[in-house]
């Protein structure tokens, strides 16, 4: 039977089907049918049979024969009884069957077989008994909405560790919600009475514990702590002590707030440069503070503890506005802190502080930060200007209006960087690094410390690449240990960069741009904390390019996208073709890394937009979740060799 006839014969066997009248003709108008999803080459993969009051049976022997079926919705219309035996249904990657009137317990094996599904929506219908556990080993499970049911019992153990998507609130489950789901929202639980353990209340014994103490699989022996006057005497004097330290904290603001004004009146500012360098004085220990007066130091001019400037324009300030500028603390990262300086009627400055910068000598130092200076690139945020100390150095830049990358992808509005604005960025990035390396053809790590927090944003999103070209004049072992190049696998494994250390840091910095994930998140050794994408150790066997490929590998490809570009429509293929960029840099062996011509000639060629021919399937819905690249588009050694 042709798929016009499979379906006919299925909406026949639905009551008050009025909604699916067009449904006539034959395979040439099948995707002008209402709720067929069809891919732009108008093959068939879904029915999308929403809002249409249909109700009566759903006969999943025709539903068998529509080999291509992998999505299927019948999501708020009134269908009742058991819920269908789908299982048979071994495509399906989408199952949607929220607000119907489905009732009764759902076998165990019900989705037993089903290794396609990725999204299960069964929530608010009249489901009973316990959750089916051929869910919990479902491989690509990514999407469970269960919520508003009358599912009872214990929350079977889940193998899948990554849920987008997970509610199982207001039904009937007890006990202790188990290890794996305890990273959850509580709102995912809400409304569950007999629930406890994390992130819900602790739970606490009944007394009718396991022989071994423990409470984990004996349901009876485990409920909710609210349950429990001790427990509740116990919260109170929490809440007490809370009170008290907010109050304490309160109050301790309060006066602080009070002397910050008092200076104000008293014409100081809170934090200045000045204070910064008296601040310094005091740390370094009171020798130096008794020998060294750093604000006296801190003045153009002089042999040591001088500002000077690299730059022709100078930028409309001096030392002294700058030593009178209100500042405040940017961050900390892995050389000391960052200011954010605003001069009187003047430019708003950034100061670094770098404690680690002397590995060559004062004139070689001066000769360098000159050199720096020199460069212009709209890629580049510019040196202004430098101030020297033998024990410590600052590095004056530009202020960039719109913060880092880091901070846009991993912050609050990361919707902001639609795949345009992320094109632009990395289009920007390389111009950027590869006028480095055409500035500095002998060295072998132009920039050294390429990552998104030194990436910063002017209005219009156009990149700034910040902190380049400092590996040569960075104390060796303080590079080795924070510089995002020195995190490269060859460092890791042999302890020396390569010309293509900088490629692996522009690869892993695709990839965070792509993903929106936290590269410092997928060291698996290594200090992961901080807002640094370094880590203090260099023997990490993972990073974010091995998530990706194993992410990739498993037909996921859709799925590796950040949520805020996932529903680009008409630039998968461009995204996809990125990817494969970020992934060539990102070898583990430097002879079949990219070098850095070759990635940016790749990343220049890219476009916003699919072109017509290019990766038609990506149409509609789901399309993405469903393309994969073949083994061939994505082939890669992850062996290390030197
Ligand atoms: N010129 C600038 N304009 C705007 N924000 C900046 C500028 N320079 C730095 N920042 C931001 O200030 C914060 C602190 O920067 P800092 O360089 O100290 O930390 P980092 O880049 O995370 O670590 P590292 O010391 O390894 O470079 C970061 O979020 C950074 O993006």
């Amino acid at each position: 039977d042709s798929n016009a006839q499979i379906l006919i014969r299925f909406r026949n066997s639905i009551s008050n089907n009025k909604a699916l009248d067009n449904w006539v003709g034959n395979e040439t108008n099948l995707c002008n049918w209402t709720g067929l999803l069809c891919h732009k080459d108008q093959t068939f993969y879904g029915l999308r049979l929403e809002n249409m009051g249909l109700s009566g049976n759903i006969d999943v022997d025709t539903l068998l024969a529509l080999s291509t079926l992998t999505s299927f919705s019948v999501i708020n219309n009134t269908f009742e009884g058991p819920m269908p035996e789908l299982k048979n249904l071994v495509n399906l990657r989408a199952l949607f069957l929220s607000n119907n009137k489905f009732s009764g317990d759902i076998p165990d094996d019900a989705f037993e077989g089903m290794g396609r599904l990725k999204r299960v929506f069964l929530a608010e219908n009249g489901f009973t008994g316990q959750i089916p556990k051929s869910l919990t080993n479902l491989p690509r499970l990514w999407d469970l909405d269960l919520h508003g049911n009358s599912f009872g019992g214990n929350i079977p153990e889940f193998q899948q560790k990554d849920f987008r998507e997970f509610n199982m609130s207001h039904n009937q489950l007890e006990g202790q919600i188990p290890q794996s789901l305890s990273n959850k929202d509580p709102s995912s639980f809400a409304g569950n009475k007999g629930l406890c353990g994390k992130p819900m209340n602790p739970c606490h014994n009944s007394g009718d514990s396991n022989s071994d103490g423990s409470n984990k699989s004996n349901n009876k022996s485990v409920i909710p702590s609210h349950d429990s006057p001790q427990r509740k005497g116990k919260k109170h004097r929490i809440i007490i002590i809370i009170i008290i330290v907010v109050a304490v904290v309160v109050s301790a603001s309060i006066v602080a707030l009070l002397s910050i004004l008092n200076l104000r009146r008293k014409k100081l500012h809170p934090l200045t440069l000045s204070n910064m360098q008296e601040n310094s004085k005091s740390s370094a220990g009171n020798k130096e503070s008794q020998s060294i007066d750093l604000t006296s130091d801190f003045k153009k001019g002089g042999d040591d503890g001088e500002l000077n400037f690299v730059r022709e324009d100078k930028g409309g300030f001096g030392l002294q506005d700058l030593l009178r500028a209100s500042a405040m603390v940017l961050g900390s990262g892995s050389f000391g802190s960052t200011y954010k300086a605003m001069i009187l009627n003047g430019p708003t400055l950034v100061v670094k502080r770098f404690r680690h910068m002397n590995n060559v000598g004062k004139q070689e130092f001066f000769d360098h930060m000159k050199r720096l200076g020199s460069l212009t690139h709209p890629n580049l945020l510019p040196l202004a200007a430098f101030y020297y100390r033998k024990e410590e150095k600052f590095l004056v830049y530009d202020f960039a209006e719109n913060g880092s990358l880091a901070s846009h992808l991993h912050g609050k509005n990361s919707s902001v960087l639609t795949w345009p604005t992320r094109l632009k960025i990395i289009k920007g990035v390389a111009r950027g690094l590869a006028y480095l390396y055409e500035n500095f053809p002998g060295q072998n790590l132009p920039h050294g410390h390429l990552k998104s927090s030194n990436v910063v944003l002017d209005n219009a999103f156009q990149p700034q690449l910040m902190e380049y070209g400092l590996v040569p004049v960075m104390r060796k072992s303080h590079a080795h240990q924070f510089m995002a190049a020195f995190k490269s696998p060859e460092v890791s494994q042999f302890g020396r960069p390569n010309v293509k250390s900088d490629v692996w840091c522009l690869g892993i910095l695709i990839l965070e741009l792509l993903t929106g994930k936290f590269p410092a998140n997928y060291l698996r050794h290594g200090n992961k904390g901080g807002n640094s994408n370094n880590n203090n150790n260099n023997n990490n066997d993972g990073d974010l390019a091995t998530w990706v490929e194993s992410v990739v590998r498993e037909e996921w490809t859709g799925e590796v996208f950040d949520k805020d570009i996932m529903g680009t429509r008409n630039g998968e293929g461009e995204m996809l073709k990125l990817l494969r960029i970020g992934m060539y840099c990102c070898q583990w062996s430097v002879e079949s890394r990219w070098n850095w011509r070759e990635a940016v000639a790749k990343i220049e060629e890219l476009k916003e937009k699919d072109s017509e021919d290019e990766y038609s399937s990506y149409a509609s819905e789901g399309d993405l979740y469903s393309r994969t690249m073949t083994e061939d588009e994505f082939s890669f050694s992850r062996s290390v060799t030197n």
